[in-house]
């Protein structure tokens, strides 16, 4: 079970939201998002590396047509945030006079997304949204609003589903809140 290989290794593992309720939330999101897009087509932009599960899930279940592009940000150490937001890849599209919908796996402090929408707000899209799995919204440090929002969460680090912790356990299937055992090893 992936919960004991993390804790063998001390850390400990609580769960949070399963697959299935992850699974019931897209289904939702893509509904909403097709029946606001009808007729249209999206430009959709994930924002790697943690987005890159939700996504995959959520663009196969909408109903209207999509091209999908790829921004890498990164600002986590371990659990903090550095305060600084490196784009470590750029989108190979041109956005402007498109419909640009940002996939985001989590929206915490709001760091990273003020800076890459200040910069995609620059470059003259129809439209600008932000589609988040979840939202820590009370920990916002910066003024951002997704539109469409899977879950609405309060705190904690959390891993799996594509979130990590220095690059290690996006690959669990339900999200975990993780802490570290006294005494583990890493
Ligand atoms: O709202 P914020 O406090 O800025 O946090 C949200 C960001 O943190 C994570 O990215 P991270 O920098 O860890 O990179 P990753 O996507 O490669 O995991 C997550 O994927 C978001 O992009
Ligand atoms: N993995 C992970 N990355 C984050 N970035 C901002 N908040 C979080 C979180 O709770 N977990």
């Amino acid at each position: 079970m992936e919960r004991q290989l993390w804790l063998d290794r001390g850390f400990d593992l609580q769960l949070r939201y399963s697959k299935d309720r992850i699974n019931a939330e897209i289904a939702r999101l893509a509904a909403e998002i097709s029946s606001d897009f009808q007729g249209q087509s999206l430009l959709i932009v994930v924002v790697l590396k943690g987005a890159f599960f939700f996504a995959a899930d959520l663009v196969r279940e909408l109903k209207v047509p999509v091209e999908l592009d790829y921004v890498t940000l990164s600002s986590y150490a371990g659990t903090s945030t550095t305060g600084t937001v490196a784009i470590e890849k750029d989108l190979a599209a041109d956005i402007a006079g498109r419909h640009v919908l940002v996939l985001e796996d989590i929206v915490d402090t709001g760091l990273t997304l003020t800076r890459l929408m200040d910069l995609l707000q620059q470059r003259g899209p129809e439209s600008l949204n932000i589609c988040t799995l979840i939202d820590k919204k009370e920990r916002r440090q910066a003024e951002v609003e997704p539109k469409y929002v899977g879950i609405a969460c309060e705190g904690g680090f959390l891993v799996g589903y594509g979130l990590d912790l220095d690059e290690q356990m996006r690959e669990l299937s339900n999200i975990y809140e993780v802490r570290q055992t006294p005494g583990g090893v890493e």
